[in-house]
């Protein structure tokens, strides 16, 4: 017997390759963007990080869903890159994307996403992170200056894309590649499973 998938799903997420990542498993959902606050703590560990705002993402949709919608698991992800214990997040400029970058260059460094589930029906929530860890090639500053040209690294954590033209700048990584793109796929779809929604059929 097929019992895929039973419950819908709300994306709570304003990203393209969230959006697509979570397409691949093939499983129905809409997309309502979150726009949760995201100051943290700097004394907050990464760990703490990613898990609080990915929750605080899925929890600013499901307050405005005000009762619609009871039958939804909605999904709300973060991610940060981190080196030498510091948290890079978006850059600010194109000044700033550089200076990172110029960072990561020749150094492993550790992506972490946290992934929250939440049941609309009831308002119970599971919240986990995974982490990958990335090394990336030495890089001149002319190639560095040259990729930030393209504007890739604007909206990307760490001021890079492992996805696109940013995989020519790295090496070699340890962990689920789909944690560095913003969402963990296996992870999810784990979540997903204790909440009765499944991407394959169980027996
Ligand atoms: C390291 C890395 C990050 N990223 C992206 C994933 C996330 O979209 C982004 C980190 O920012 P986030 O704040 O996690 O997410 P977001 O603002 O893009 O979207 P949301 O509305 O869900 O909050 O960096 C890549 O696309 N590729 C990479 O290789």
């Amino acid at each position: 017997m097929d019992n895929t998938q039973q419950r819908p799903i709300i994306l709570a997420s304003t990203s393209p390759r969230r959006k697509e990542l979570i397409a691949s498993l093939h499983l129905a959902f809409d997309v309502i963007p979150s726009h949760a606050n995201e100051d943290t703590p700097p004394e907050w560990t990464p760990e703490q990080t990613v898990q609080e705002l990915a929750l605080r993402k899925a929890l600013a949709v499901y307050r405005g869903l005000e009762g619609r919608e009871q039958e939804a698991i909605i999904v709300g992800s973060d991610t940060v890159v981190v080196l030498d214990g510091e948290i890079l997040g978006k850059p600010l400029d194109e000044a700033d994307a550089e200076r990172m970058l110029s960072r990561l260059q020749g150094r492993v460094h550790r992506v972490f996403t946290g992934v929250a589930c939440i049941d609309a029906g009831n308002g119970q929530s599971l919240v986990h992170y995974r982490q990958t860890d990335v090394t990336m090639k030495e890089l001149s500053d002319a190639t560095i200056r040259a990729y930030v040209q393209t504007g890739e690294p604007s909206d990307k954590a760490g001021s890079y894309a492992i996805q696109g033209i940013g995989a020519s700048l790295i090496d070699r990584i340890e962990g689920c590649y789909f944690n560095v793109v913003g969402l963990p796929l296996s992870l999810l779809s784990d979540m997903l499973d204790g909440f009765g929604v499944h991407v394959l059929p169980r027996t």
